[in-house]
């Protein structure tokens, strides 16, 4: 089966921002600028993952793991230190509630703007702009500027735009937790329709019971490293620690 995300060694270090006092950069200049002033730590460690067209993945791991780091690699809003990250058709996805928002845009101006961020052409969005807006039930708040959204609002509208953009690939972090119940069904539903059309997805969420429902396998991440990757069952077992 034709594979649709290729991560291949992967590592990302960030700086621990640590404040040092005035004497202690003083001390590390004169002494010849020895050693490295900032700690940086491992967010992802050599993580190799590959998906296979129509998989349905959750990425599980307790907090700081590297979940959502992983997922931005995968989506490209991030590049790794070392190794390579491939993916393959359209990716879409929602991993930052309001990321490719204008603020001071309407909720109609953000559609336009954010679907052509995402590949779509005006033609595309002018066909599919009524069924975004039904989709996302925001109604006459479409001319308002999405500065006076709620973060729910802000949710039904970017998850609206992503789904209408027909991805082959779609990624979603945790954030689906700001839509209200009958939106988080619906948000579920429309999830569950992507995979079963064949769409390959990625889930990032602590809701085990969830990702049990919609995902098939399942890879945990412990201090940036893959510990296990498996059936969906095993993976919230081993979280569950049982
Ligand atoms: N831009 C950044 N700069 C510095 N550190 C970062 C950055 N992004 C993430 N980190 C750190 O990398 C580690 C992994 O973060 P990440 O958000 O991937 O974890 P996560 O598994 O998604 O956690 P959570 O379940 O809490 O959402 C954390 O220690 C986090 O503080």
């Amino acid at each position: 089966m034709t594979v649709a995300i290729e991560v291949k060694g992967i590592s990302k270090q960030f700086v621990l921002r640590h404040s040092r006092s005035i004497k202690e950069a003083f001390v590390w200049v004169v002494s010849g600028r020895k050693g490295d002033l900032s700690e940086k730590f491992h967010a992802l460690k050599d993580v190799n993952l590959e998906v296979r067209q129509g998989e349905t993945v959750a990425l599980l791991g307790f907090n700081g793991s590297g979940k959502s780091t992983l997922l931005k690699h995968i989506s490209g809003v991030m590049i790794p230190d070392t190794g390579t990250v491939r993916t393959r058709g359209r990716v879409a996805g929602l991993i930052e509630v309001g990321a490719g928002f204008h603020h001071d845009l309407s909720g109609r101006e953000n559609v336009y703007l954010n679907g052509a961020i995402l590949g779509m052409t005006e033609e595309q969005i002018n066909d599919r702009f009524d069924s975004i807006v039904e989709f996302a039930e925001i109604g006459h708040f479409i001319d308002t500027e999405v500065k006076f959204y709620s973060s729910g609002m802000y949710l039904r509208l970017a998850f609206s735009v992503a789904v209408h953009t027909n991805p082959e690939v779609f990624l979603v972090d945790e954030i689906l937790a700001v839509g209200d119940e009958p939106f988080q069904r619906k948000c579920i539903a429309k999830i569950q329709e992507l995979a079963a059309d064949g769409r390959t997805l990625v889930v990032v969420s602590h809701d085990l019971d969830l990702v049990a429902r919609i995902c098939d396998r399942g890879v945990v991440l412990d201090h940036g490293n893959v510990t296990f990757d498996g059936p969906i069952q095993e993976a919230v077992a081993k979280l569950r620690g049982q």
